[in-house]
């Protein structure tokens, strides 16, 4: 068993009367794939947030390969190795993937200052460009204004821009959502083929890549853990056939992959 590279302990957030967060201690190991699922509301959303440090949480900690980082900025958690994949914005619909990538290579390496020269002056940053070009599938795109991408290739790009800053955890928030069935397929792929070091938090309401991709399974119900396990225990949890209720696709899910 590797050692946990990202935990929450005793995690609570309450909004008012709502109790979004109950007592969530989490633990993703170094190197994992782990999703977090539950139905509508129970609490993913509120706690990927208090993981980023978008909310501070009303009591509890967040811990990243040991330190307590519970206090710090979301971009100091960044440069911790901690990041999220990004919304492409409007600026980032006028760049091109290629440029995208460069800005956000250049910014690892502290190099963001000189970005604006001519894209070729640092081999090392188009390198490792046209890597990630090729990694997530945009090398045929590469020179074309973001807004003008198929909205699968949109999300690749999310995911590559993230991925670009070298995580050490990194939180994949509902890659699949609003893709068109016939892009999904690589979606999926590139997911599948994310560097084995880096530990993948998964949330997704589809449960073919839930059960596809992770190695470990989170239950969120009301804010609190139901329950975690191996896909295949998850989907014979009777608990968690129940909270799903209705909704065959964990049924099915677990029939087909579990
Ligand atoms: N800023 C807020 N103020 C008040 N209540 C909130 C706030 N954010 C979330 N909540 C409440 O906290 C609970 C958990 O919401 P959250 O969005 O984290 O769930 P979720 O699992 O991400 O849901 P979904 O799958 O629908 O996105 C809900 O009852 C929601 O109404």
């Amino acid at each position: 068993m590797s050692q946990p590279v990202l935990q929450t302990h005793a995690l609570v957030k309450r909004f008012g009367g709502i109790t979004a967060t109950q007592n969530v201690s989490l633990s993703v190991r170094a190197g994992a794939r782990h999703a977090l699922i539950g139905p509508n509301g129970a609490g993913k959303t509120t706690l990927i947030n208090q993981l980023t440090g978008v909310l501070a949480p009303t009591s509890g900690s967040v811990v990243l390969e040991g330190r307590d980082i519970t206090a710090l900025s979301p971009n100091a958690r960044v440069g911790l190795g901690l990041v999220r994949t990004f919304q492409i914005n409007q600026l980032f619909a006028s760049l091109t993937p290629t440029q995208a990538l460069a800005l956000a290579v250049s910014s690892r390496r502290g190099l963001a200052h000189r970005f604006w020269r001519p894209l070729g002056q640092s081999a090392e940053v188009a390198a490792d460009v046209e890597g990630l070009l090729q990694q997530f599938r945009l090398a045929e795109l590469a020179d074309r204004p973001t807004r003008e991408l198929p909205y699968g290739k949109r999300r690749l790009l999310e995911i590559a821009l993230a991925v670009a800053l070298k995580p050490r955890v990194l939180l994949l928030d509902e890659p699949a959502a609003g893709v068109p069935a016939a892009e999904r397929g690589d979606i999926l792929a590139t997911v599948a083929a994310l560097p084995a070091d880096v530990a993948v938090v998964l949330i997704e309401h589809d449960m073919d890549l839930v059960f596809s991709f992770a190695d470990h399974i989170t239950v969120l119900v009301n804010g609190a853990m139901l329950t975690e396990g191996a896909p295949d225990e998850i989907a014979a949890d009777p608990l968690v056939r129940e909270v799903y209720l209705g909704d065959t696709s964990i049924v099915h899910a677990g029939g087909t992959h579990g």
